[in-house]
């Protein structure tokens, strides 16, 4: 990856980072779940539980643009992640770099390191190459200003100025403008760096005394690229300058926060959504821009509004995403790994170039993850048992799904996927019945290519729609409960008033009739299109079958 990064970045990649166990996790026994399988492929083996209570383990295959195992130090990360971007900047790109993953997953040491142990982060090593950079002579009208700051709830804080409140405007050209920013010119590596520890250190003990969890914002530090064009006037020798580029370093909240929507304090609540509503529109916007979508949803949070300009035109990211390597971190591991992978391949999707074979490659690194999984049966002293590779979950779960009668009650469905209970026999049955039926591949009667391209065609509109779909299911939802916890406060107050001595109890009945009314209505129409997304998601996975049944064979004869 390095050695080609340099040359030529990706306009967007996203590379894993596993950390080692630490002390405490060692002392407590906690296994290590995580498995780099070669340069682009990680495992993360979750543990799981049948209703009888049988153990098995489900591997989970993701694949990403590179993929760092726990010795892997923060210079070689440095080398092949960040430092084509460094190179990308001085050419006039706008470049990003995110850290993102849970709490305690490494996104500190990656960016800053460990100073007390020497260990330099992303900030160090890319502040030197760019001062050394800024000694060659092409590069000597070029300075740096550098600024931090932070998102938490859609407001921003500044971190080089006590945390003081910042309003964000878009200016006539609809270029976000953070009004009142503070910006510090900065000469030296040495400069740069005590501006970015004091950042940190506002960040995470606050000024203020009113600071939040570090991992509940996100950090954004910039380094302005400007190249000096000389004095605006004689008198006042104010400095004239042109935006040459930017680097900006985003260290993201705490993956696992935005799972926090169920937290019983209020105030958690709302940030966990606030977060995974910025998440989620960055998501889609590096989607739009990888897609060259005519349409990037900048305004869908803040965070997204604040990086639009590092996002249009010449630009590059790299998305770095921490896992714990730990059993107890399991299910976060598993949510910053399929958050990385939606960014990931939904770049896929769209660079991969449109053979027969690289289909059936798009269609393998589908948004559901699900289907990249794999059962290992486990021993009663949780040793892994393993099964012939015939009787492996994925492509056979597939072919029962296929196979299933097709309802409207989704619920049901999932149901029946999911019931681990009675998997492994219904699965096994199912197998017979279909390798029995399957006709043998010599005998199949190939489909033209223009058949093909139909089908794949069709079957990428429908992720198209997937993908709106669950932005729309997902933000009624939202809507849905936000109403309900309004309805509430009003159900209470009308209560409150029918239970005064002499309240009118017919007006009571007409309003809370009317509020049952609106709440049906509600639910129903957030129920319709929960059932139609569920019924898009079975129809893909039947689809997305058929395909690999064609494309399979053809693959195989092909070679
Ligand atoms: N690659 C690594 N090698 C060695 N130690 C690491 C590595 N990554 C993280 N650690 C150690 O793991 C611990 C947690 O890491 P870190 O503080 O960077 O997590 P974080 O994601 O920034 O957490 P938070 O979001 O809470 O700030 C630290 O003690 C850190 O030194």
């Amino acid at each position: 990856m390095a050695q080609n990064n340099i040359r030529d970045p990706p306009r967007i990649s996203v590379v894993v980072r596993k950390r080692p166990l630490s002390e405490r996790e060692i002392s407590k026994d906690d296994l290590d779940i995580i498995e780099k399988r070669d340069d682009t492929n990680i495992i993360v083996k979750e543990r799981k539980e049948k209703v009888d209570l049988t153990r098995y383990i489900e591997q989970h295959l993701f694949t990403f643009d590179a993929v760092f195992n726990d010795t892997v130090g923060n210079e070689q990360l440095y080398l092949e992640a960040v430092q084509p971007l460094v190179a990308a900047t001085f050419e006039g790109s706008k470049t990003t770099v995110f850290a993102y993953g849970q709490t305690g997953s490494g996104k500190t040491h990656t960016m800053m390191g460990n100073p007390n142990q020497g260990i330099n982060g992303m900030y160090l090593l890319a502040a030197k190459d760019i001062f050394h950079l800024l000694e060659q002579e092409e590069f000597q009208c070029i300075e740096l200003f550098v600024s931090f700051y932070e998102i938490y709830c859609s407001k921003l804080f500044d971190l080089l100025n006590k945390r003081k409140f910042l309003h964000c405007r878009a200016d006539a050209k609809e270029r976000v403008q953070i009004q009142g920013l503070k910006e510090s010119n900065v000469t030296t590596i040495d400069e740069l760096m005590k501006i970015i520890s004091y950042g940190l250190s506002v960040r995470t003990t606050g000024v203020t005394g009113a600071n939040v969890d570090s991992s509940r914002s996100h950090a954004v530090l910039q380094i302005t690229f400007k190249i000096f064009e000389g004095y605006k006037g004689y008198t006042k020798q104010e400095k004239k300058y042109k935006l040459h580029s930017k680097m900006s370093f985003i260290d993201l909240a705490g993956s696992e926060r935005g799972a926090d929507t169920i937290d019983q304090d209020k105030k958690t609540r709302i940030d966990g959504a606030e977060i995974n509503k910025s998440l989620l529109a960055l998501k889609e916007c590096i989607r739009a821009i990888d897609q060259e979508k005519k349409h990037t949803p900048f305004r869908g949070s803040k965070l997204t509004q604040v990086l639009k300009d590092s996002f249009i035109g010449n630009c590059r990211t790299v998305m770095i995403a921490n896992v714990s390597p730990g059993l107890s971190c399991s299910e976060h591991t598993l949510n910053t790994l399929r958050y990385a992978d939606r960014v990931k391949e939904l770049k896929k999707m769209k660079s991969a170039p449109i053979s027969k074979e690289d289909h059936l490659a798009k269609m393998l690194m589908l948004p559901r993850q699900k289907g990249n999984a794999t059962k290992i049966k486990m021993n009663s002293k949780g040793e892994e048992i393993h099964q012939p590779s015939a009787f492996k979950k994925p492509n056979l779960h597939r072919e029962v799904s296929a196979k299933m009668p097709k309802t409207n009650n989704f619920v049901e469905e999932r149901k029946r996927e999911y019931d681990e209970d009675d998997y492994m026999e219904e699965y096994e049955d199912a197998y017979q019945v279909v390798a029995a039926s399957k006709p043998p591949i010599q005998e199949y009667d190939s489909p033209s290519d223009e058949e093909i391209a139909r089908l794949c065609s069709n079957h990428e509109n429908l992720i198209d729609l997937i993908l709106e779909e669950e932005e729309e299911v997902t933000n009624s939802h939202k809507e849905q409960i936000d109403s309900e916890v309004e309805t509430v406060k009003e159900e209470m107050k009308l209560l409150y008033e029918v239970q005064k001595p002499n309240s009118d109890i017919k007006s009571y009945v007409e309003t809370l009739h009317a509020m049952l009314d609106q709440k049906i209505r509600m639910m129903m129409d957030l129920k319709m299109k929960v059932e139609q997304f569920g019924e898009h998601l079975v129809e893909e996975e039947i689809e997305r079958d058929n395909l690999m049944n064609i494309l399979k064979p053809r693959e195989q004869s092909d070679y």
